[in-house]
């Protein structure tokens, strides 16, 4: 079976990004390109980096009207990324549409609650209820609303999976045991992510930030 792991190469620096994928290529089970690489780089640099041969996880995370997230999916589907996310809480009628607008092969999956979040955060932008509370309600919606599956934390993804055992789960915020946490809330360790029933894994610095990514790469892929 192909590695688990997707590395988030969170650059705007092309030719960093290009330099990563190709030292860890072998290592891993497609990239994720974000935010940061795509407002630097647009389509030509997803076109560039899906040369290396490795699915392509577009996280641009939409979060708009149906129609502005439609017709923006339908401007990425030349690009024919493996996986898109948009945001569980634009709400039913945006998610059946970036289903209907996605090209059939792509996995479209809705971010539940960021792992960047805890409680205190969820009450402050005005939400009752736990983390664990906000990821199931918003996978109920995202299972009824028919796209692929949902993005959490490896704190809730046997619970989402239980609730929907043909989901595709896709778990960021995961960190090697004693691994520097930075501005993730809700932190397991890749093998307790897996454990609970993350179909992917989002790995980002723990290995753009190692010394050596490719053998981080493998000491991640070898606890799983
Ligand atoms: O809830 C979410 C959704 C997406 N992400 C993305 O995953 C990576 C994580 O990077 P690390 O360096 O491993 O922390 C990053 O690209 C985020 O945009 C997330 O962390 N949490």
């Amino acid at each position: 079976m192909s590695s688990r792991i997707f590395a988030a190469l969170d650059t705007p620096d092309m030719a960093k990004a290009h330099a990563l994928a190709t030292k860890i290529r072998h290592h891993v089970g497609g990239i994720k390109l974000g935010l940061e690489f795509f407002m630097a780089n647009g389509r030509a640099g997803v076109r560039e980096m899906a040369e290396l041969d490795l699915p392509i996880f577009l996280d641009l995370k939409f979060h708009d009207i149906p129609n502005t997230v439609a017709k923006a999916i339908m401007a990425l589907r030349p690009l024919e990324p493996a996986i898109l996310t948009v945001h569980a809480a634009g709400g039913r009628a945006m998610l059946e549409d970036a289903k209907a607008a996605a090209p059939t092969g792509t996995k479209v999956v809705a971010v539940t609650m960021l792992t960047s979040l805890d409680d205190s955060d969820l009450r402050s932008i005005g939400y009752a209820g736990d983390p664990h509370e906000q990821v199931m309600r918003l996978t109920e919606l995202a299972m009824s609303a028919g796209v692929d599956g949902v993005v959490c934390s490896g704190a809730e993804v046997a619970a989402a999976k239980a609730l929907w055992p043909k989901g595709f789960f896709v778990v960021p915020g995961v960190r090697p045991a004693n691994g520097s946490v930075g501005d993730q809330k809700r932190v397991v360790t890749p093998r307790e992510a897996i454990d609970a029933g993350a179909s992917i894994l989002v790995v980002g610095r723990p290995i753009t930030q190692a010394e050596d990514p490719d053998q981080a790469a493998r000491d991640i892929g070898a606890t799983l």
